[in-house]
């Protein structure tokens, strides 16, 4: 796991890394500009026309510069665009690039931008070295850059936003947001969206150790940590050892997220899974997910379960059920959906809540449990508070979902992709949860594992299936990721 540092700790990074390697700074631009450009060679972006490279002052600018010398050796026509009045405000490493730049590269001051001419678009104006409120000239080349209709690619930052911050003023709205060594926080942030596009996250060197000395509680997940939280079974490994778990969910005309969310623990691994659902509606479960057995409320020994998930579908009426499960089991339970809607009905709901558990509301849920935010950045302040209160686990779901652990710490996932923004993929998260915790997963590995393969089950089915990919598409996916992350 990344640990995610603030804009200002950037330099001071860069300062322990060339004096613990023994490069110069100019080294590692160097490295920031080849990990660019090995994206950018594998991405295959069209050669045909011209690439406007806006180039400011600072380290940012002299990222662009060397990206401008290496994209000229593979046969791409550069032209930069210098959002700087004179030499001698630049940075040592941006003069030095400068510099290096071959004479073949034309440059031109940024107001003599012609939008029409150019095939793609690299912002590297400003990076993580923005201090105060944007200057009116740095509005006016902001200005210039998205008049670009194309396909705009920022480096490290878009322009104008802020490492740490939530909201811009000016900034620039890109396709692509390219950034070095760690995801800056405002890239994850929902609300900077539509201006920081899609993210890619470049290796330069620097190690998880060495990010690891600086304070911060907010860490990015990714494909390779997957594999040290699992749990292994062997040789001898039975049926018991994967989990007796029970979901209850669904509801009349809501049997649909009981169906998915059982499916979806099956698929996880888990050995048995019951539904508690309404007598009435047993036959459902019963043909759709024939693995499963249907437990009713009168007759249920929930202690007799290694895990229980509770929420998708169960409606609103089911308060005093509720209630009952809080007092009477005191393992760790995974709560979504209308559970905890009826938990921001019933405060009084939280003392019971087994120390551990994991409660998973998408924004508006969020906000029923815990009130209006302003921004994602309160967001996560009031659920680190309330997490580390109550001992309990909050995942605040979305792009980037954020697993706030009851310790502190708040972790951003990296998979998943935008054809899940679709009906029953939270109950197949809560199936998979479950599965993990019910497998004798601790609280952080199940949400971990659940959250990071959730996603990347995603992104496989959205890889085959495209727009109209379905929850269902999604559960079929999951045995492939642990195949895919090396885990059996
Ligand atoms: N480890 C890493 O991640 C690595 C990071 N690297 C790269 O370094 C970048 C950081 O470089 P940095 O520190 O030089 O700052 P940068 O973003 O270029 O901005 C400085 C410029 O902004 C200007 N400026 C400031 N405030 C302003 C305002 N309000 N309104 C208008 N202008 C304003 C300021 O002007 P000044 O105020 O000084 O006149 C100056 O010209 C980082 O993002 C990454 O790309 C890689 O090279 C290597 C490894
Ligand atoms: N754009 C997106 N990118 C990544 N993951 C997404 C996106 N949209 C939704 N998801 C994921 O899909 C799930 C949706 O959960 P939820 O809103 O509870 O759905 P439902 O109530 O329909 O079951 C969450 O895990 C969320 O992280
Ligand atoms: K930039």
């Amino acid at each position: 796991m990344i640990k995610i540092l603030s804009g200002a700790e950037v330099s001071i990074l860069d300062k322990h890394h060339i004096q613990g390697k023994g490069i110069s700074s100019h080294q590692l631009m160097e490295k920031a500009a080849e990990g660019f450009v090995d994206w950018f060679l594998e991405k295959r972006f069209s050669s045909s026309k011209p690439i406007a490279l806006f180039c400011g002052a600072g380290n940012n600018g002299g990222d662009g510069l060397a990206i401008a010398r290496l994209l000229t050796k593979h046969g791409f026509q550069c032209v930069v665009f210098t959002c700087f009045a004179d030499e001698g405000s630049l940075s040592e490493d941006c003069r030095i690039n400068l510099g290096l730049l071959p004479s073949a590269i034309r440059k031109f001051p940024w107001n003599e931008f012609d939008s029409e001419e150019f095939g793609l678009v690299i912002d590297a104006y400003l990076g993580v070295g923005i201090k105060g409120p944007l200057r009116e000239e740095a509005k006016s080349i902001i200005d210039k850059i998205n008049s670009f209709k194309g396909i705009k690619v920022s480096v490290d930052l878009p322009s104008g936003l802020s490492a740490d911050y939530s909201g811009f003023d000016h900034c620039v709205h890109a396709e692509v947001t390219v950034t070095f060594a760690f995801p800056k926080l405002a890239l994850l942030l929902p609300e900077h969206a539509k201006v920081t596009g899609e993210l890619v996250l470049v290796d330069i060197g620097i190690s998880e150790e060495e990010l690891e000395v600086f304070h911060s509680s907010y860490y990015y997940l990714l494909k390779k940590d997957i594999p040290a939280f699992h749990k292994k079974f062997h040789r001898f490994s039975h049926k018991g050892d994967f989990g007796k778990v029970l979901l209850i969910a669904g509801s009349r005309g809501k049997m649909g997220a009981a169906a998915l969310s059982a499916k979806a623990a099956f698929r996880t691994g888990s050995g048995l899974v019951s539904c508690q659902v309404p007598l009435e509606e047993r036959i459902i479960i019963q043909t759709s997910v024939p693995e499963a057995m249907c437990v009713f409320e009168d007759s249920i020994d929930w202690m007799a379960f290694d895990a229980i998930g509770v929420g998708p579908g169960i409606g609103l009426d089911q308060g005093e059920l509720l209630e009952k499960l809080l007092r009477e089991y005191d393992r760790p339970i995974v709560m979504d959906a209308d559970a905890l809607t009826l938990l921001s009905r019933n405060p009084s709901f939280l003392d019971l809540i087994p120390k551990e558990s994991i409660l998973t509301p998408h924004l508006g849920e969020f906000e029923r449990l815990f009130g209006k935010c302003r921004t994602h950045l309160e967001r996560l302040e009031k659920a680190r508070r309330f997490c580390m209160n109550y001992k309990l686990n909050v995942l605040i779901k979305g792009a980037n979902s954020v697993i706030c652990l009851a310790d502190g710490r708040q972790i951003f996932n990296s998979s998943g992709s935008h054809f899940m923004a679709t009906a029953g993929m939270g109950d197949v998260l809560t199936g998979m949860i479950t599965s993990f915790l019910g497998q004798g997963y601790s609280s952080e590995q199940a949400l971990v594992c659940g959250v990071y393969q959730h996603g990347l089950a995603g992104e496989m089915a959205g890889d085959m299936k495209g727009r109209g990919t379905l929850a269902s598409d999604v559960i079929e996916m999951i045995p492939e990721t642990f195949k895919r992350l090396g885990v059996s």
